[in-house]
Formats: structure tokens, C-alpha cells, sequence
């Protein structure tokens, strides 16, 4: 039998799409945010006025401010937080979760501090026994809320999970692609928050298509570097959640993270330019932690150590540029 009933914790732009997807689909869900005021009022106008203006709620989906409501309600639990919140918001989940819910994450970064992949903070958290799947992809909430086509992935070791999710949320607009390389899926996007800020200093400082052609090609070179260490799957990053994630994000001014790139080209600081976006830049901590991974494992990532270097070492833009582009030549093949 298919899933039926969903609680999903993380009422931001992508937590409320995913929940408007599966309500579209003909899931009962209660939606949870930690501000149960901008619940009600997201209940109240049936709307998220806030994060994803213009998309209607459908009538299975809930605001539902109380947590331990929401969950009991439910079947399983999707949970759409930052990944610098995942931590927390799974510790206060864990007192209500009982036995039998599965879990479906849909965070896009590394722990900040521990580097740690989305699905190894739920494991520690909740138990190595707790089936959890992830959910990654090109996918900008805006559109997925407007019901634009989209594809994404849905990874999990318990192939089961990963079915019924699928089946949940797949539809003649949403597809989804199951696997079970989660480390290849969260490595994907997460990295990729990072390299969309390099491309948006880039496009923003005018270098043109051929330096973005360089930049994505090169950072797909530097994904797959970073992540075969980490368990990832070649193939894995030549696809949606690697590849296609990559290219939407690096491409594409919907991008928080490349807007957070186009105005650090601009001078902005980071600082100004969160205050401008209003909505999280996960790439932002995410360079701090690929850089942590880099140097444990030991490996070379040239473009996403520049952005590392202009997120949280004051290097100038146009510095990190002339750093990229004066390395040696080299082997195009690792
Ligand atoms: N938006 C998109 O198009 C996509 C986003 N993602 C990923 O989804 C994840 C969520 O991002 P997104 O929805 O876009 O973010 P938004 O900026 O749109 O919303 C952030 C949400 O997280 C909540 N939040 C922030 N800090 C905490 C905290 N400490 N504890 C609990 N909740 C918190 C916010 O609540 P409050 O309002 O109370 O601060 C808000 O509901 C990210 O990892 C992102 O990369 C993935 C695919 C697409
Ligand atoms: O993950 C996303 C699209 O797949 C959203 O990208 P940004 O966080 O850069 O807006």
C-alpha cells in the first residue's frame, strides 16, 4: 500500500513545495515549521506568503503547528530544513518518532563543524536502524510550486523506501529517479551550492561563457573528486543529483547560490548579500566543511578552495579568478 500520510517538518521554500507535491498526488499532510505563528498564517491564507508566494496549498495538505500532532498523524516524515538546523530538528523529532516511521530528507549541505553527510546526522541521531532516504535534484521550489516539469532523485539503501517515496511524490510532471548511492546524492548537492557561487563571481565580474563552460566542467571534476572518498558513485555525479543539479544551479539567477556569487562580484559582502536574499545560501557553509573534507582526504579542488577563500578569507574576487586561471596545465583526466 502506498504511503498515505506524510509529516513534513521545514516550512521554508522547498519543505512547502515538496509538501505541495505530495498533496497534489493525494497525500494527507501536515506541514511543521518551528514558527507556528507563520503556520497559522500560512493555514489561514492557504499560502506561504513568505517562502513560496503564488502556489496555492492543496486541500490535503495542513498547516500544522503542533509537532507532536504532525507526526503522529503520520505514516513516515519528510524533513526540508538547512543543514545547519538538520541536527536540532531531528533531536526534537526523535521523541515522537515511533518505530515503524520512515524517514525522506531533503537537505542539500554538510553539518557545519562535522562535515557530516545529511543521512549520517539522521543515522546518529535517530539510530543506524531508522530507514531514511534522500531526495536531491535540479529542482527550484519556485517552479516545482508553479507544477513545472522536474526531475529528481530519491536515494536510499532500503530499496523499499526508496519505491514507495517514489511513488509518492512521482506524478506526469514530478519524476523521480530512484538509487541507492546516498552518498553520491548528498555529495552532489552539496557541492554544488559551492560551485554555483563560483559561477555566479564569474558571470558576475563578466568573464564570459567560456570561463562558465570551465568552471562547471572543472567542478563536476571536482565533485567527483571530492566524493568517490566519501562512498559516492561516478555514475551518480553524471546525473540528476550531480550533473543536473549543477548545471540548474549554476545557470540559473533562480539560484540563491549564484545570486550570492553575482553579488560578491558586485562588492557586496556575504553578509549583505544573506540580507539581500532572505532565504538560506547553503554554499556558504558548505565551502567551509569542503574544505575540512578536502584537506582530511587529501585531495586538490581548486575552484571550490578560491571560493572558500572569498567566502571566509577575504580574498578578493577578481584574486581568486587570477589564482584559477594561472595554474599550471595538466592531465584533463584524473
Ligand atoms: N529552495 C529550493 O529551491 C531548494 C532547496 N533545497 C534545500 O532545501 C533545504 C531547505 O532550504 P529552503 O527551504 O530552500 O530554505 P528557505 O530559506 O526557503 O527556508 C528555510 C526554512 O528553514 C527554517 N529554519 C531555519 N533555521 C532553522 C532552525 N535552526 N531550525 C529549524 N528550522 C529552521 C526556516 O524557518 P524560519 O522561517 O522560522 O527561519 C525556514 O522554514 C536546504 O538544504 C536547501 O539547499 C533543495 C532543493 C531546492
Ligand atoms: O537546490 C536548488 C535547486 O536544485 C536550489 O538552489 P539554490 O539553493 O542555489 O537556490
Amino acid at each position: 500500500m502506498g504511503i498515505q500520510r506524510m509529516a513534513a517538518l521545514g516550512a521554508g521554500s522547498w519543505g512547502t513545495a515538496l509538501a505541495i507535491q505530495l498533496a497534489r498526488n493525494g497525500v494527507e499532510v501536515r506541514l511543521w515549521g518551528r514558527d507556528a505563528e507563520a503556520i497559522n498564517k500560512l493555514q489561514a491564507a492557504r499560502e506561504n506568503q513568505r517562502y513560496l508566494p503564488g502556489a496555492a496549498l492543496p486541500p490535503a495538505l495542513i498547516g500544522e503547528p503542533d509537532l507532536a500532532a504532525a507526526v503522529a498523524f503520520a505514516e513516515n516524515v519528510l524533513v526540508t530544513v538547512p543543514s545547519h538546523a538538520l541536527r536540532e530538528t531531528l533531536a526534537v523529532l526523535q521523541p515522537h518518532l515511533r518505530p515503524e516511521q520512515r524517514l525522506i530528507l531533503a537537505t542539500k549541505g554538510l553539518e557545519p563543524g562535522s562535515a557530516r553527510l545529511p543521512f549520517e546526522v539522521a543515522a546518529e541521531v535517530l539510530g543506524e536502524d531508522r530507514p531514511v532516504s534522500l531526495l536531491s535534484g535540479p529542482s527550484f521550489a519556485g517552479e516545482v510550486g508553479r507544477g513545472l516539469p522536474t526531475a529528481v532523485t530519491i536515494a536510499s539503501n532500503d530499496a523499499t523506501l526508496a519505491a514507495d517515496m517514489a511513488r509518492a511524490f512521482h506524478d506526469g510532471v514530478f519524476r523521480v529517479y530512484v538509487g541507492a548511492d546516498m552518498a553520491g546524492v548528498a555529495v552532489g548537492g552539496a557541492v554544488k551550492n559551492v560551485l554555483a557561487i563560483a559561477v555566479g563571481i564569474s558571470d558576475g565580474l563578466g568573464y564570459g561563457a567560456n570561463a562558465r563552460a570551465l568552471l562547471i566542467t572543472r567542478g563536476l571534476s571536482e565533485m567527483v573528486r571530492l566524493g568517490e572518498p566519501l562512498g559516492g558513485r561516478r555514475e551518480t555525479f553524471m546525473g540528476m543529483a550531480g550533473l543536473g543539479d549543477l548545471l540548474l544551479t549554476c545557470t540559473d539567477d533562480q539560484s540563491r547560490n549564484r545570486r550570492m556569487g553575482l553579488a560578491l562580484a558586485a562588492g557586496r559582502t556575504v553578509a549583505e548579500a544573506e540580507a539581500d536574499i532572505q532565504q538560506v545560501v547553503e554554499g556558504v557553509r558548505v565551502a567551509r566543511e569542503v574544505h575540512r573534507i578536502a584537506e582530511r582526504e587529501g585531495v586538490e579542488l581548486p575552484i571550490c578552495e578560491q571560493v572558500y577563500s572569498v567566502l571566509h578569507a577575504d580574498t578578493a574576487p577578481p584574486e581568486a579568478v587570477r589564482v584559477l586561471t594561472e595554474r599550471p596545465f595538466r592531465n584533463e583526466i584524473d
